[in-house]
């Protein structure tokens, strides 16, 4: 790297951020017909995935296939998962890049992700969308508000970045005081989820905003998507070291990077189960630590649907099923359990479930389908158990659903289950797919029944309350208030909009660390604090000191 030089005297404005429209893709559309090319392309290779250090891509070793989830037989790529000599390369590389980046000018870093954005809505759209259906199995609306989001957050951030270095203290005659919005002391560890490309290329790409030097490990489900992400950062112009990619195993390359004594932040997105591993193994490792590494971690949820007697049914049905069943539940905003009133349900279940039944599941690339694959086999079986231990149950009925299909693709029906049981299983803990409980409340119970949905489950990621009556929706947002980080009104509790609402949640849900809004740049910034004296003190006593006797 060279050394960066200031060329620009000024108090720069950053662009103003917006959010990106989705298009309609309507068949045989300019952007349909771009995309299937696009993905026929990228169907006809296999490409190989290497790791990215210092700028260098690192020839495969061992071979791990990257597969469509919709046609698993369908190898798309290989990456070679990384060992303790990639990942230890790779952390060196970004201390190496530490020096450089960490005084580059905060707007040439903005510019550099500005450019990104343009580049994931233009030149990499059509290659982000099809690796991202094609790996992850997403609809063509579902990889397109994912990639929007993508943008989305180059854009925001780099507006919030200007918000706070533009946060200065207030200074008094005679002196200045300054804050120093230093990035943290040492690298950064992002470890990211498969569900969201945008989350992909948020969680690396935040703290570089900041000044901070990264080692980036993208989910071995995402792999495919994930290069053209660390594509578009080069060629935006963010320079070698500063993100380095390493493919593989999240605890393998934790285990080398926890042994680092400049490992500075883990920012995490995935699991519960995971992240608290992730805290637990890193306070093991504190005595190591030249700092206290920062911990950011977004997880998982068990996201609420209630709806009180003055709800509008169709509006309800309509959240319920995108809500459930968008990318086949696996957004972790997803609704999984609701609670509906006797008076509501009788209008409620029948539409639910014909609209649940009619909503065709298959190949991402057919414009008619609703829901894809599930990501991998692993969570078939895991659906499929969850389902089976439904079933078993005498508190349970399966209203529709339940059926799940490996042999060419991982599909998984959505299914919905009805149970006279609001503590069990399907209404506490989170499975991540296609999967909804209902538990149907007498009228007269709203009240107990907000306290349930408060206290069944260890998650406080999204809900949703449906009511028509305003004394209804001010009660539920009393209760509910630490039941989720995002509450939504009369709405799904997917679909957050960077800049609009900033997405997190607290509990067993996450550090609620706010993606999408200034907070989460906070969390890569360390404050110092400088106060220049311009006429300094030159007599050590106190005013009343000359006043003896
Ligand atoms: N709250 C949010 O903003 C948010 C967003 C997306 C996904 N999620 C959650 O993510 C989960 C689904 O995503 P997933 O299946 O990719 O999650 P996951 O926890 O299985 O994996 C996430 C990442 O962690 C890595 N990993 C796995 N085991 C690890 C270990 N022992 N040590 C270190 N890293 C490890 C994986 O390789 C991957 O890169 C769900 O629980 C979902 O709710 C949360
Ligand atoms: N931000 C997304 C969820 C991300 C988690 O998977 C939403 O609001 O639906």
């Amino acid at each position: 790297m060279t050394t960066p030089h200031t060329s620009v005297t000024g108090n720069l404005r950053v662009p103003a951020p917006f959010n990106e429209s989705p298009r309609d893709f309507a068949p045989g559309s300019l952007e349909a017909t771009r995309v299937l090319k696009e993905i026929d392309r990228v169907r006809g290779q296999v490409r190989e995935l290497p790791h990215v250090i210092d700028g260098e891509r690192l020839p495969l070793a061992a071979r791990t296939n990257v597969v469509a989830p919709h046609d698993h037989g369908h190898v798309l790529g290989h990456f070679s998962p990384a060992g303790e000599r990639e990942v230890t390369a790779a952390i060196e590389a970004a201390l190496r890049a530490r020096p450089t980046w960490s005084r580059t000018p905060w707007w040439d870093r903005t510019a550099i992700f500005l450019r990104a954005a343009d580049l994931v809505t233009g030149k990499y759209r059509d290659e982000l969308l099809a690796t991202t259906m094609l790996g992850q199995s997403k609809t063509f609306h579902q990889a397109e508000i994912d990639i929007n989001e993508l943008a989305d957050f180059f854009r925001y951030n780099a507006s919030f970045a200007a918000q706070i270095y533009d946060t200065q203290p207030q200074s008094v005659p005679g002196a200045w005081n300054q804050m120093d919005h230093r990035p943290l002391e040492g690298f950064v560890l992002a470890i990211t989820p498969f569900n969201f490309t945008a989350i992909a290329g948020n969680l690396p790409s935040t703290p570089a905003l900041m000044g901070n030097v990264v080692v980036w490990k993208p989910s071995e489900k995402s792999a495919l998507s994930s290069e053209v992400v660390m594509r578009v950062f080069e060629e935006a112009g963010l320079p070698p070291g500063v993100i380095n990619l390493v493919h593989g195993s999240g605890a393998d390359v934790t285990a080398v990077a926890q042994q680092s004594p400049h490992l500075a932040g883990i920012t995490f997105t995935g699991s519960t189960a995971v992240f608290r591993q992730l805290w637990k193994s890193t306070a093991a490792n504190i005595d190591r630590y030249r700092s206290y590494p920062r911990l950011v971690g977004e997880t998982g949820g068990k996201n609420a649907v209630i709806a009180h007697a003055s709800a509008d049914p169709e509006a309800l049905v309509t959240a319920l099923v995108r809500g459930a069943f968008e990318y086949q539940g696996q957004k972790c905003s997803a609704a999984s359990r609701t609670y509906i009133p006797r008076s509501l349900w009788a209008s409620v279940e029948a539409p639910l479930v014909e609209t649940t039944a009619n909503l065709r599941v298959g190949d991402v690339t057919q414009h008619e389908t609703f829901v894809g694959a599930v990501i991998d086999g692993a969570s078939v079986r895991r659906l499929e158990q969850a389902i089976e231990r439904g079933k078993a149950l005498d508190s349970h009925q399966l209203l529709v659903g339940g059926r799940t299909r490996s042999e060419e693709g991982w599909f998984v029906d959505p299914t919905i289950f009805q149970t006279t049981d609001p503590h069990a299983i399907t209404m506490s803990e989170e499975f991540f797919g296609p999967l909804l409980s209902v538990y149907v409340y007498e009228d007269d119970e709203w009240d107990r029944t907000l306290r349930l949905v408060d206290q069944t489950s260890d998650y406080a990621l999204c809900c949703s309350v449906f009511a028509g009556d305003r004394r209804a929706i001010s009660q539920a947002l009393d209760v509910l208030r630490d039941a989720g980080g995002m509450t939504y009104v009369n709405d799904k509790p997917t679909g957050a909009s960077i800049g609009q609402q900033s997405f997190g949640g607290s509990r067993g849900s996450g550090t609620n660390d706010k993606t999408g809004s200034p907070l989460a740049l906070q969390r890569w910034i360390t404050g110092r604090f400088i106060k220049e004296t311009f006429s300094p003190a030159h007599d050590w006593t106190y005013p009343y000191m000359g006043q003896r006797g």
